[in-house]
């Protein structure tokens, strides 16, 4: 079969570790684009399709534009992270171009159609997050590894090297216990001021290491974090009453050691065996070695963020991790294992990648051959995904309806096509009154819920859009006197251009919901099924929506469709 025109995206290079299952990819390939490599790899096969190769983050809107989603017939999303799948469903509701979704995980794996408002979105079934673990935990009372390693990659590590971190700095209300609450949050904070000026012990050595570097930062470091930190969790007793206590390093026995390595020059060349578990004064050695080298970095590097294929980073929160697992009583990992859990790694399965990237393709081909038809290939399509019933090795069930509860597809939206570099709020407000005809006023807000404009706040009004938004961003608006919807419109940016507000999408189970709530009385919403999307647009001839600027009908179609809990403003 010819797709025609396929374009290939991803915004990552070739690494080692990709090319025992890309197969496309090959060792003099490593450090090259992805993209670029893989429609290279595949070019000279027998196919009539032009492929094309595109270097970057989707969810970039200056690459990425609306525009360029919208060339497409069908977008096939692969990715391995919820916040880049959630854009390109959110994308693909607000152009209405069908997704294939897919995802693999070590030997399970699945393949979601998506027909936008026809089936259900990427959104509509909650997606579990990764395991979260309380910050008392994290932060005093470690009892696995996994708590270790997440203080060493997600606290330290940041805190030392990165631009810090304030989710591990606990809040009040965050314990059960009032108490350990009361005295946690203090200690936290203490520890937080202290490793502040550590930081900036790091960066003036940063500066200073010239031929006879002065490395004593690196034991200012040590002796607080393992040594006085602990000495003071453990004068917090209440926290020891049920458990064990830590003990905390005893640096001296270990420093003179590290000293002579340091003064041979000799401390940047240990290496440890990845395989192996390291003794104490080896994770010292490591912890000291990168250390150096991070602190080194840091003279070209502004901020350095941990990344598992970054060696130092690695190597600083394996040491790290496994000198507080020791200090806590708890098992020590080798490098290899703490970089699977610092880098939440489940192995990937070539085969299982293989037979999903199958389906999709298979799937979409529903769609095609009706020729281009969603409702067709909506009901045709299945959702594939692996069995847990021993000789059935793959599963099917029919394309469920979008979940009425969804924040994605419950919302009435629109693309908005303006220029934000000349557009102020104020001109905005205006013409969504007008054009949406609500009764008094609106209030805008940003997609992060941050409150640009309503009835009394009006500082903004004369500022251009581009003071707060980017192309891409979606804008919430909301009605002032709660008659009408929520409305979310993603805004297009283009230079020049006079202001276009769209006719918005109303989902389709909304509108057979309130024609069930209002039965035949309400003569004032005027929408039609079943067009060829099947998204409800409002009727052109009879609606207000489509006469932009005229102010012809005082009625609104989006009346009363208001949904709750939808937009905070404050
Ligand atoms: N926002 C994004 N824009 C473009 N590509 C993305 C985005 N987020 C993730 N990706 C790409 O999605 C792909 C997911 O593929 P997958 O998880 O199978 O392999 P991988 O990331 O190469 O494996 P590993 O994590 O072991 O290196 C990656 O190539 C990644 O670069
Ligand atoms: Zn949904």
């Amino acid at each position: 079969m010819n797709y025609g025109e396929i374009h290939v995206l991803d915004l990552d290079t070739i690494d080692l570790s990709n090319l025992n299952r890309q197969f496309l990819f090959r060792q003099k390939d490593i450090k090259a684009s992805k993209a670029l490599t893989a429609v290279k790899a595949v070019q000279h096969m027998n196919h009539a399709s032009k492929l094309v190769a595109h270097h970057g983050n989707i969810m970039d809107t200056k690459q990425f534009p609306l525009s360029f989603f919208q060339g497409f017939d069908m977008i096939f999303n692969a990715l391995d992270n919820l916040e880049a799948r959630m854009y390109v469903n959110k994308v693909c509701l607000f152009t209405k171009v069908p997704l294939m979704e897919s995802g693999t995980t070590g030997l399970q794996g699945q393949v979601q159609p998506i027909y936008p408002y026809l089936t259900e979105c990427f959104a509509c079934v909650p997606k579990s997050t990764p395991k979260a673990f309380p910050v008392c935990t994290i932060r005093s009372t470690p009892s696995k590894p996994v708590h270790c390693v997440t203080w060493a990659k997600n606290f330290l590590f940041p805190q030392l090297f990165g631009p810090g971190s304030s989710d591990l700095i606990p809040t009040k209300g965050q314990n059960e216990d009032d108490d350990e609450d009361d005295d946690e949050t203090k200690n936290s904070l203490q520890e937080a001021n202290e490793l502040i000026e550590l930081k900036f012990s790091i960066v003036r050595a940063a500066e200073d290491l010239g031929d006879s570097p002065d490395y004593s930062f690196v034991d200012s470091i040590i002796t607080k974090i393992f040594t006085e930190d602990i000495l003071r969790l453990l004068r917090m007793e209440n926290l020891w009453t049920s458990r064990s206590k830590p003990t905390p390093l005893n640096y001296s026995e270990y420093s003179l050691v590290i000293k002579n390595l340091e003064d041979s020059g000799l401390i940047e060349d240990v290496k440890l065996s990845d395989q192996k578990i390291g003794s104490i004064l080896e994770n010292l050695q490591t912890f000291v070695k990168s250390t150096i080298r991070l602190t080194k970095r840091l003279r070209l590097e502004k901020e350095i963020y941990f990344d598992k294929d970054d060696q130092d980073a690695l190597e600083f929160v394996s040491s790290s991790s496994n000198l507080r697992s020791y200090i806590f009583d708890i098992p020590l990992k080798t490098e290899f294992e703490v970089k699977q859990i610092a880098g939440n790694i489940i192995p990937a399965v070539a085969t299982t990648n293989a037979i999903m990237a199958g389906f999709s393709a298979l799937s979409s081909i529903h769609y095609f051959i009706s020729g281009k038809n969603s409702h067709v290939a909506a009901e045709a399509s299945r959702m594939v995904y692996d069995s847990s019933v021993p000789e059935r090795f793959v599963n099917t069930s029919k394309l469920a309806e979008p979940n009425k509860n969804c924040k994605q597809c419950s919302i009435v939206r629109g693309i908005a096509n303006l220029d934000i570099g000349t557009l102020t709020l104020s001109k905005f407000r205006q013409q969504l009154i007008e054009k949406y005809h609500y009764e008094d006023d609106v209030a805008i807000a940003t997609s992060d819920s941050r409150l640009l404009y309503d009835f009394d706040f009006e500082d903004n009004l004369e500022r251009p859009l581009k003071d707060f938004i980017r192309d891409g961003d979606v804008l919430l608006v909301s009605d002032s006197e709660e008659i009408l919807d929520h409305i979310e419109l993603l805004i297009s940016d283009h230079e020049g251009e006079e202001i276009r507000l769209p006719d918005l999408t109303i989902p389709p189970f909304r509108e057979q919901q309130e024609e069930e709530e209002e039965g035949e009385e309400d003569d004032e919403i005027v929408a039609e099924l079943g067009n060829s999307d099947g998204i409800v647009i409002l009727d052109e001839e009879e609606n207000p929506l489509k006469r932009s600027n005229e102010e012809t009908d005082e009625s609104s179609p989006i009346k009363k469709r208001k949904i709750d809990n939808l937009v905070v403003l404050d």
